[in-house]
Parts: structure tokens; C-alpha cells; sequence
């Protein structure tokens, strides 16, 4: 399965409004009573609107031209109550359907949210940070905007324009028919130029998102950008998707106004028609003047809602193209989902590679058939060169990906068949580069022991002595009350790597993989951690990947992993032999 959105977006632009409005009203689904309600005073509002035309032409044909002042004031008094009671409606439906729109934006970003939360590694390999962003952040809020102010515009001006031109169809069928006739040219000109303007529009939510990933990826990594004094580079990259923008944005602007101007010259001839017709009717006294103007103001009330569907059908489109990008997200699987529970196996390896291989995209293998155990409460060092595969042999024990083929086995079970909650409980992992979340020591310590989290500072001390980590929290010169900022920055990367380490050792895991986790320590503090690694309960295993001898001399085991290969090496001094013995064949 292809996780790369933007590649899907290619692909897949051409979905149909009414299956992405399809896709769309099952997530309101359950606002339906909301929406009757609104619908109801949309119905009210547009019917009473229908009828002040009708209205003034009977008082004219009735009352103006008999000069019968009291029925005009009786009317007039009617025509008021009747826009004010629209005037209610309206402001009732603005409310309802304002709250609809809030909830579905609140709805879709928790939707959204959630299923970024199951997605798998490949997922987030596969898409910038930034594009997501945008597609949470800025596509919804199309939506939102679609659904809190258009609709009941777009429900009003369809029932308004539909009472009109049963008016007008009515009242006399072939000026009727002739005064619609520009409407049907209108509904051919807007199913042919829809598509496109619907996909100006993804392009432009595209760019918008590229622009994001842009920004996203230069404020990460400012410190780079000034030590290598390339303000520059990166003002220049932003120059260029900052210009792609524009020029999406202007595309789309222009695709979103080809409606208006052609759907108010079809109104216009639409009354020109009435205009020339109807008088020539009169002259054959087959109309009056009266039926005249009220068929004048009819026609304006059929294209004018006509005119503002115009506005209302880019808001939609702009909204579908915001909805496609939204929906692939939600389309997107988790391709490693959990298989059946197996009984684990007495007197099996803690952990076992049975043939796996693995890589990151199709044809391109990275592990090839590796074989190994690992035996309970053992420390196992995995050492090679740079690029040799070591946190990816570690990536597949923490199941952030499924090998290609083989097995990887827990205690002698499939690891696919443990729920996350049992694997994550079983593995403690520290990343080469662990990521903090803003907050305070123990929030970050807490992050990973959720078990912890009512208890008070002195509580969790007292837990941090009990692990032998003591040591190391004395480091911090506020102890959990330390502040981390953002992502880290704060604090060194050594003391990062210490919070990534007690926050890992507190959970007791069966494993503990160290991928590089003391290379920015200094030697007396990593001492300090031998020793708490010394002291971990017998049957935990260590899993330490390291480049520096001396992190692995007390190793049980030493595996070198090397351009996918991994090979055993047996003990710290059986490696050296090997390593010297290597060099000097060499
Ligand atoms: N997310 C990824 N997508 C594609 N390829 C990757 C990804 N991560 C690693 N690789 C590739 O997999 C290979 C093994 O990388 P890995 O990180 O496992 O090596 P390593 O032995 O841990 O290296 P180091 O000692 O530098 O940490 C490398 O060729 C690397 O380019």
C-alpha cells in the first residue's frame, strides 16, 4: 500500500461531488435533527419571501388600480409581518447551521487526528509533517466554512429559485418557459467547467500544504540554518513554493469567479425576455400589468439565487477539493494490523529473527534472511558500521515495521499477534534521537509510565530510587520540576537522552533497546548507567547498539551487523580476536 498522499492525490482527483457529498453528509449524520430544523425555517424564510412578489402584483391588479387605499395599507401591513417573520428565520437557520459547521470542523479534526494516531511508521515516512498540517488545519476549515455559511444559502436560494419558476411557469408557460430557457444554458456552462474549477482548487490546497511543509521544516531546523549562516537557501526554497502558491492561487481565483459574470448575463437576458415578451402580451391583453411586475420580480427571484449559487458552487468545489485531500487520509489502512493471539512458548528465546528480511520500499532489501535469538536477561551489542542496518534489526523487535518476509517472535509468539499495549509494555525503547514534549521532566517521565501519573513528586521520586536512577535525576538541577521546552531544545542532548532512559527503565521492560542512547553522554555518566543497567532485574535484556568499545565490553553476546548481515560474534573478546584477526589477513 502506497502511504505517499500527494502521489494518491494524482491519482485520485477525479472523485465526483456526489460521492464526496455522500462521503461528507455520513459524518453529520448525526446532526440530522439540527439539520431538519434549519431546513424547516430555510423553507419558511424562502416561502415567505416567494410571496411578497406575488403579493404586490395583486395589490396593484386589485387595489392600486381601483385606487382602493384600505386594501394597499392591509397589504402593506401583510407584506411587513412577512419580512420580518423572514428576517427571524434567517437569523434562526444562521445560528443552527454556525454550530453545525463548528462541530464538524471539531468533529473531522478529532476524526482526522485519531486515525493519524493508528498509522503506521510508513505513513510518516512517506509524508511531511507540514502537508498534514495543512490538510488538519486548513482543508477542514473549508469545510467549516462551506457548511456554516453556504449551505443554508445554497438550500435557500435552490427552494427560493424552484418556488420562482413554478411561478413563472404557472402563471404563463411559454413566457416561462422562454425566461428559463438562459437557466438550462447557466446548468450546461456549470457541469462543464465544474471539474475543472475543482481541481484548480486541489492544486492550490496542494501548494498550500507544500508551503506549510516548507515552514515546518525550515523552523525545525533554524539552528542549522543559522550555523551555516543559509538563511539564504531556505529563503529561497520558500521563495519558490511561496510563488507556486500564488500562482495556484491565482488560478484558482480565477477558475472560482468564472461563474459569476456568465451567470449575470444569462440573468439579464433572462429579463429582457420577460421585459420584451411581456409587453407584447399585454398589447394582445393576454397579461396585465400587474401579473408583469410581479413576473419581473419572479425572474429576479430566480436568477438572483441563481447569481448566488454562483459565489455558493466555488465555496462547494473549493470545499469537495479540501474533502478529497481529507479523505485520503481517512481511506489510509494500517497494513500491519494485529493477527490471532498464540499461546507463548515455554523455554523460548525472549526474542527470535526467524528468516527475516526487510526494506523500506519494494526492491530495495535492506535485512537480508537474518536469523538470530536472543536469550532472556542476557546483554546483547550490536555493533557495525554506519548505514549497516542496526536500528532497523531494532525498529522490527519494537514493531514500527513488519519484516517482508520471515518472523520476528516474542517469547516464542508471532510479535504481530501482541495488541500494542502488551508489545510496548514488553519493549523499552531509547532512540538515537529521543524526542521530548514540551512540559517538565516528569511530564516526559510520565509520558511513557501513564501507571505513575497520580502520583506526587515525592512518590515518583521514591520510585526513580527504587530503579537506581536516583543518580541520575540529581543531574537535573529542579529535579521533575525541570522545564523542557518544545521538542527539547532546552535542555542538552545528553540530558534528553537521560529523561529518554529513566522514562524507558521505569516501564520494566522484558527488552530494553539503547539505540546509541549514550553517544552525547560523557564517560563518567555513562558509568552511571552501566551501573543501572547492571542492576535492572535478572530477566531483563539489554539490546544496546553502540559504535564506542567500551559501551559493549561487558556484552554477553556481540552481533556485527553489516550491509543488511547480521553475524554473531560471540563475547567482547571473541569480536576483538575476530576484528584483529580480520585486519591482519587483510
Ligand atoms: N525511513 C527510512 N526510509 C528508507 N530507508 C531508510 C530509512 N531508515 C533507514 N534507511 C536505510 O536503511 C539502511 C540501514 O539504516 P539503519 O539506520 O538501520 O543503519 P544503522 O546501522 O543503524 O546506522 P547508524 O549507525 O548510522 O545509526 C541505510 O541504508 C538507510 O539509508
Amino acid at each position: 500500500m502506497s502511504y505517499d498522499l500527494n502521489h494518491i492525490s494524482g491519482q485520485q482527483q477525479k472523485t465526483s461531488n456526489y460521492a464526496a457529498l455522500k462521503g461528507l453528509l455520513k459524518l453529520i449524520a448525526h446532526e440530522r435533527p439540527t439539520l431538519l430544523k434549519a431546513s424547516a425555517a430555510i423553507l419558511l424564510n424562502s416561502g415567505l419571501n416567494l410571496c411578497g412578489p406575488f403579493l404586490i402584483g395583486y395589490t396593484i391588479d386589485h387595489y392600486v388600480q381601483h385606487k382602493d387605499y384600505h386594501g394597499v395599507l392591509l397589504f402593506s401591513g401583510i407584506l411587513l409581518g412577512m419580512y420580518l417573520t423572514a428576517l427571524f428565520t434567517s437569523y434562526f437557520q444562521t445560528n443552527l447551521m454556525g454550530g453545525v459547521g463548528q462541530r464538524l470542523l471539531f468533529t473531522l479534526r478529532n476524526t482526522i487526528f485519531e486515525k493519524l494516531q493508528v498509522l503506521p511508521m510508513a505513513f510518516f515516512n512517506s509524508n511531511k509533517a507540514g502537508d498534514l498540517i495543512s490538510r488538519v488545519n486548513n482543508d477542514t476549515d473549508k469545510l467549516n466554512t462551506f457548511f456554516s455559511q453556504s449551505l443554508t444559502q445554497f438550500i435557500g436560494s435552490i427552494v427560493t429559485m424552484t418556488g420562482a419558476g413554478i411561478f413563472l411557469l404557472a402563471t404563463n408557460p411559454k413566457l416561462g418557459a422562454a425566461t428559463l430557457l438562459p437557466a438550462l444554458l447557466i446548468l450546461i456552462f456549470t457541469k462543464v467547467v465544474s471539474p475543472w474549477v475543482k481541481k484548480k482548487n486541489a492544486v492550490n490546497l496542494k501548494s498550500v500544504g507544500g508551503m506549510s511543509a516548507e515552514i515546518q521544516e525550515s523552523l525545525s531546523n533554524f539552528r542549522v540554518i543559522i550555523a551555516f549562516n543559509r538563511r539564504d537557501y531556505f529563503r529561497q526554497r520558500f521563495d519558490a513554493v511561496n510563488r507556486e502558491n500564488y500562482r495556484t492561487a491565482v488560478g484558482a481565483g480565477l477558475a472560482n469567479n468564472v461563474f459569476l459574470p456568465v451567470y449575470s448575463f444569462f440573468s439579464g437576458m433572462a429579463q429582457l425576455i420577460v421585459l420584451c415578451l411581456g409587453i407584447y402580451l399585454i398589447s394582445i391583453h393576454e397579461f396585465t400589468v400587474g401579473l408583469l411586475v410581479s413576473f419581473l420580480a419572479y425572474v429576479v427571484n430566480f436568477y438572483n439565487p441563481l447569481r448566488q449559487l454562483a459565489a455558493l458552487w466555488t465555496n462547494f468545489q473549493v470545499a469537495m477539493a479540501g474533502w478529497d485531500r481529507i479523505s485520503q487520509i481517512l481511506a489510509m489502512d494500517n497494513n500491519m494490523p494485529a493477527i490471532e493471539q498464540q499461546p507463548e512458548v515455554n523455554a523460548a528465546p525472549v526474542l527470535e529473527f526467524r528468516n527475516v528480511h526487510f526494506g523500506y520500499v519494494k526492491d530495495k532489501e535492506i535485512l537480508h534472511d537474518i536469523s538470530l535469538q536472543l536469550e532472556s536477561g542476557k546483554t546483547y551489542a550490536f555493533v557495525g558500521p554506519t548505514g549497516g542496518g542496526k536500528s532497523t534489526t531494532a525498529s522490527l523487535i519494537a514493531r514500527l515495521y513488519d519484516p517482508t518476509d520471515g518472523e520476528v517472535l516474542l517469547n516464542g509468539r508471532d510479535i504481530r499477534s501482541f495488541t500494542p499495549e502488551e508489545r510496548a509494555g514488553k519493549i523499552g525503547f531509547i532512540l538515537q534521537e529521543p524526542f521530548l514534549f514540551s512540559g517538565t521532566v516528569k511530564d516526559n517521565i510520565l509520558y511513557g509510565n501513564p501507571q505513575y501519573q497520580h502520583f506526587s513528586n515525592e512518590q515518583l521520586e521514591a520510585v526513580i530510587q527504587q530503579n537506581n536512577l536516583g543518580t541520575l535525576l540529581k543531574i537535573f538541577d529542579q529535579g521533575l520540576d525541570t522545564k523542557v521546552s518544545s521538542g527539547g531544545d532546552s535542555i542538552s542532548l545528553g540530558q534528553k537522552q537521560l529523561i529518554a532512559f529513566m522514562r524507558a527503565v521505569l516501564r520494566n521492560p522484558e527488552i530494553l533497546i539503547l539505540d546509541e542512547a549514550t553517544a552525547n553522554i560523557d564517560t563518567v555518566t555513562e558509568r552511571l548507567l552501566e551501573d543501572i543497567l547492571d542492576k535492572l532485574p535478572p530477566t531483563t535484556t539489554r539490546m544496546i547498539i553502540a559504535h564506542r568499545l567500551n559501551t559493549i565490553e561487558n556484552a554477553d553476546e556481540i552481533f556485527f551487523v553489516n550491509a543488511g548481515e547480521v553475524t554473531r560474534a560471540g563475547s567482547f573478546e571473541d569480536a576483538l580476536d575476530k576484528l584483529l584477526s580480520g585486519k591482519r589477513t587483510s
